[in-house]
């Protein structure tokens, strides 16, 4: 097993599209690396990128399997790579290179699906690796190539079986567009377990395979069977039991499935035990890595990709054991302990760059939260919408701001915060920020990854849970969400809790009762409009509870405190003296803090 200069002239082609895409190209860029072989290959290969570059739901960035339907023809290999903002790896492609021997290898080339060129990212093949690097260092797409192989292929079959997985129509049309990239819809199957005797659970086996479900839509994947089971214990070695296993490989290999997805996170061991027994080319994934694969294709600011990227590779370490087995096997067991040492060393790599991705995010926050203190002087209030994804909470910010925020049926639309001015009726103004939305057994890893972000709800001086009272599980959700709240030292902060999409559920006029015995509840359609009147006015009361009461004079000369006061404070009465104003009112109590000298003058 060697290294192929030709897959590392490849990589060299791949991350000059992450620069270009890092330097301007905000979409991911999907690129198909073919790799062609002289004779069929004996095993499914696998290369090994850096972290940072991920193939498009390969759930799994470390390794890159090609894909499967190119695989059965065993003579050529596909990537479909996809690439984010955030893929400042140009300088990391080194060593990690696919494992092929270099005899077996016929042509590497590289399409891009999406990019077309341009000056700006020219395309180019050649042999010599300087001319690449110039090409790489001008934003542009290179690629290292032997010629003399391109024009002669030596095997003819080779090459038509090669042309026919190109121009399969069929693979052709499993490339979707998902939230404006393209991804490769890959077949999954669905199991969820349920433990017997298990409290913890708040929501049944039915409807969180319904959810994984929904994620796994809007990962891309197309879901084509799932399955439960009830357990006592999960099995330490495959998690389900034995029966279940043979039970899920007939079926998966009747439905043609390319990725199995658990409910529930699985060990490296349960992994790779699982993997074995399918056997085949079959994937097997847990809930965290289908999350932390929809979080890595919805980042958008550099921040949610560092913190995703982190999470990543937290959840990796642990599990690196599985991509070595692959190569031990591929090394036919002549290299004994080679993949031992590989471990270590990877782990190595892997902790140094957590060790950076850490630090990197450490100073983007301290920006951010600069920015944010300069905010805070103009004590205007924050209220944080908090919620169950999908529950609405973007589409009410839009509503109620003429936000943009991308609002879609599907998980998670939402990863980065937004904060927005809402101007309500009577002149009274507060900032409303958008979060990213919770989910019932988010990973450890990812709350850990995302609580900085989190963490801006506890500055906020109001929490507005968003709930979508339409959704059959709503007690469950809202039960979920308080959970997570509970965990953020929130306690203080006075909430609200708005039930939306009114306009969807059958009985409105029931609901709408309900929430006026309620305290505390409103009940909204952020669709039409519907209640936002009340809401405000609900937001409005709630931010007055927390404000402190004061008297101040204020001279002439702080005109503009005034403003500020009657901005985001509640104006009981204003006297006009001779050289200033007396003011009562209630205000945040930042500006009461700003007050304090004239409250002083005001008794003297
Ligand atoms: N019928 C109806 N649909 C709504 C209402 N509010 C939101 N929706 C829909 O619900 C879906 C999810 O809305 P989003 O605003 O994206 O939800 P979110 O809470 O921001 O979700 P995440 O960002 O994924 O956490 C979208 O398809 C919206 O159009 C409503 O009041 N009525
Ligand atoms: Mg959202």
């Amino acid at each position: 097993a060697v290294e192929s200069t030709l897959f590392s002239g490849a990589l060299r082609f791949i991350a000059g599209l992450s620069k270009v895409t890092g330097s301007g190209i905000r979409e991911a860029t999907t690129a198909a690396v073919v790799l062609r072989c002289k004779r069929p290959l004996p095993e499914p290969k696998f290369v090994v990128l850096p972290h940072s570059s991920t193939m498009s739901l390969s759930l799994r960035s470390l390794i890159v399997p090609p894909s499967t339907t190119t695989l059965r023809a065993r003579t050529a290999l596909q990537w479909s790579l996809k690439f984010t903002t955030a893929t400042p790896f140009a300088e990391k492609v080194t060593s990690q290179g696919l494992r092929v021997s270099r005899e077996e290898v016929e042509t590497v080339t590289v399409e891009s699906r999406e990019i077309t060129s341009s000056p700006q990212n020219q395309l180019i093949a050649s042999d010599s690796s300087e001319e690449i690097q110039g090409v790489i260092n001008n934003n542009g797409f290179a690629v290292l190539r032997e010629p003399e192989k391109i024009r002669t292929p030596s095997n003819l079959s080779t090459r038509s079986e090669y042309e026919k997985i190109k121009d399969d129509k069929s693979n052709e049309d499993r490339f979707k567009l998902r939230n404006g990239r393209e991804v490769f819809e890959e077949k999954a199957y669905l199991i969820s377990i349920e433990r017997k005797g298990d409290q913890e659970d708040l929501f049944g086996i039915e409807e969180s395979l319904k959810e994984l479900a929904q994620l796994a839509d809007t990962a891309g994947l197309l879901v084509v069977g799932s399955t439960s089971q009830k357990l006592a214990t999960p099995n330490p070695r495959t998690y389900i039991g034995s029966g279940k296993v043979a039970e899920i490989k007939n079926a998966i290999h009747a439905l043609d499935v390319e990725t199995v997805i658990f409910d529930d996170e699985l060990s490296a061991g349960q992994l790779r035990n699982l993997e074995k027994a399918f056997g085949g080319d079959v994937r097997v994934c847990d809930r965290t890595a289908l999350i932390l694969d929809i979080f890595n294709q919805r980042a958008v600011t550099h921040e949610a990709a560092l913190q995703v990227a982190l999470a990543q590779m937290e959840y990796q370490l642990p599990r690196l054991t599985k991509m070595w087995s692959h190569l031990e096997r591929q090394a036919g067991g002549r290299v004994k302990g080679m993949g031992e040492k590989q471990i270590e060393v990877d782990k190595r790599i892997l902790r140094t760059q957590i060790g950076a991705l850490k630090k990197e995010l450490e100073s983007v926050r301290k920006h951010r939260k600069q920015y944010r203190s300069r905010r805070c002087s103009v004590p205007v209030p924050v209220v944080s919408l908090v919620g169950y994804t999908n529950a609405g909470k973007s589409t009410l910010l839009n509503k109620l701001t003429g936000a943009n925020v991308l609002a879609e049926d599907r998980l998670f639309a939402t990863l980065d915060p937004t904060t927005r001015r809402v101007q309500t009726k009577n002149g009274k103004e507060f900032l409303l920020t958008d979060t990213v939305g919770f989910i019932q057994k988010l990973p450890t890893t990812l709350v850990a990854a995302f609580r900085a972000t989190l963490e801006e709800i506890s500055e906020s001086s109001l929490l507005v849970h968003v709930v979508d009272i339409s959704h059959p599980l709503a007690q469950q959700q809202i039960d979920a969400v308080e959970k997570v709240l509970s965990e953020l030292d929130v306690a203080s902060i006075p909430k609200l809790m708005v039930w939306n999409k009114v306009d969807k559920v059958g009985y409105p006029h029931q609901v709408k009762m309900e929430t006026e015995q309620r305290e505390d509840v409103i009940c909204v359609s952020a669709l039409n409009g519907d209640g936002l009147q009340e809401f405000c006015d609900a937001v409005n009361a709630k931010l007055k509870d927390s404000m402190v009461w004061v008297e101040a004079f204020v001279p002439f000369e702080k005109g503009e405190l005034l403003n500020t006061i009657h901005q985001v404070g509640m104006v009981e009465g204003t006297e006009y003296k001779e050289n200033g104003t007396l003011v009562r009112a209630h205000v945040p109590l930042a500006l009461a803090r700003q007050l304090t000298p004239m409250r002083q003058l005001c008794k003297s």
